[in-house]
């Protein structure tokens, strides 16, 4: 099973893309029609990062960020977090930071207009994986959207090997995001790459298919879809349904399903995220399986029903709260 240093200074490190998230203000209208947002720190691994921090877990940040007011408002945004910066590294190349427009036309219509072009996190250089750093923390979450681009993608492999190297659990979220890629063979055979290394794998159900149709299966079970990552040594294949909640396998062949706790909905984004990072919290807090997606779920409740992702992930108090109320109901 996972086993986590317990004499390292850093819970989590998170590798990847730190970006901003411009939510619309005017919910339940198209884009179109949409004149205002807020704006918050965004980013898959960075909101997961946040989640964690949240919980109170030490936590670290590999990646690059513009040199400007975007990459200087998030970089700020990470230190009063208590997320270590020190390899947040300021690109100075003229790149830019990732926006993310949220579309919210209704609780279960909602979609994400992504402007990747030239973005800073996407620069990230395998000189800027420093082993020593690694080696500071207990488990290290890519997301696979850094292996979208060179240099990145280099960076991220490097990052891999690194934390194999040296006994840190390496988690892969594949946070899969379409405009990111040449296609999706490319994305499937990269995300291949590095679930084969990885000790807990994070995904949606299309996520993981990604990896099955670039070998030409359309009708892998989930079942199927686990046996083959824990054959190669993955410990945990996590594999989220939306509101039909998340069934976990384990490499000693257990099956754990999850429910979902209902919300009342703003917005489907974050839920992935607020999951993860409340998972991966229960995880390194020794919890078994069923209590880590009852804490995933429960995060996951309370950031869908509000209208940001990073600021609103939960305190460990909320998130107890959540199962207690609901656990309470179903008894
Ligand atoms: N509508 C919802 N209401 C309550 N919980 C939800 C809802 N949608 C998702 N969740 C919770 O969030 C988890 C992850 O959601 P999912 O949508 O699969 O992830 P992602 O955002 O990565 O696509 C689910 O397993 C479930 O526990
Ligand atoms: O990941 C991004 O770049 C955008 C996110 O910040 C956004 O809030 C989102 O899509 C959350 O993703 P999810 O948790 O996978 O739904």
């Amino acid at each position: 099973m996972l086993s986590f240093d317990a004499a390292r200074p850093l819970d989590l490190i998170a590798l990847g893309r730190l970006c901003i998230d411009l939510n619309a203000n005017e919910i339940h209208r198209p884009m179109e029609e949409t004149t205002t947002f807020t704006k918050y720190v965004g980013g898959s691994p960075a909101n997961i990062c946040i989640a964690a921090a949240r919980l109170g877990l030490k936590t670290g940040f590999i990646g690059r960020v513009s040199d400007d007011q975007h990459g200087r408002f998030i970089q700020g945004y990470l230190e009063k977090r208590a997320i270590d910066t020190s390899n947040v590294i300021v690109d100075r190349s003229g790149s830019v930071t990732g926006l993310a427009f949220t579309e919210i036309k209704s609780p279960t219509d909602c979609s994400i207009l992504m402007y990747r072009d030239n973005v800073a996190d996407l620069k990230l250089e395998p000189a800027d994986i420093r082993e020593a750093y690694i080696a500071r923390a207990k488990a290290i979450l890519i997301s696979g959207t850094a292996l979208a681009k060179s240099p990145s993608r280099e960076a991220a492999l490097k990052a891999v090997e690194l934390a194999r190297l040296n006994g840190v659990v390496v988690m892969f979220d594949i946070d899969y995001r379409a405009y990111t890629w040449n296609s999706t063979e490319e994305a499937g055979i990269y995300a291949s790459l590095i679930a084969e290394k990885s000790d807990v794998i994070f995904g949606g159900r299309d996520e993981f298919m990604l990896m099955e149709h670039m070998l030409g299966r359309s009708d892998t079970t989930d079942e199927q879809i686990a046996e083959r990552w824990l054959h190669k040594g993955t410990q945990l294949v996590v594999i989220k349904h939306g509101g039909d909640g998340s069934v976990v396998y384990t490499s000693s062949g257990e099956r754990h399903t999850g429910r979902i706790y209902p919300a009342k909905v703003v917005k489907t984004f974050g839920a992935g995220d607020s999951y993860a990072g409340a998972f991966i919290y229960g995880l390194m807090n020794g919890q078994p399986i069923p209590v880590c997606q009852q804490w995933g779920a429960a995060a996951a409740s309370i950031v869908v029903a509000s209208h940001s992702c990073s600021d609103a992930m939960p305190s460990f108090e909320q998130i107890a709260a959540v199962v207690s109320e609901h656990e309470a109901e179903r008894a």
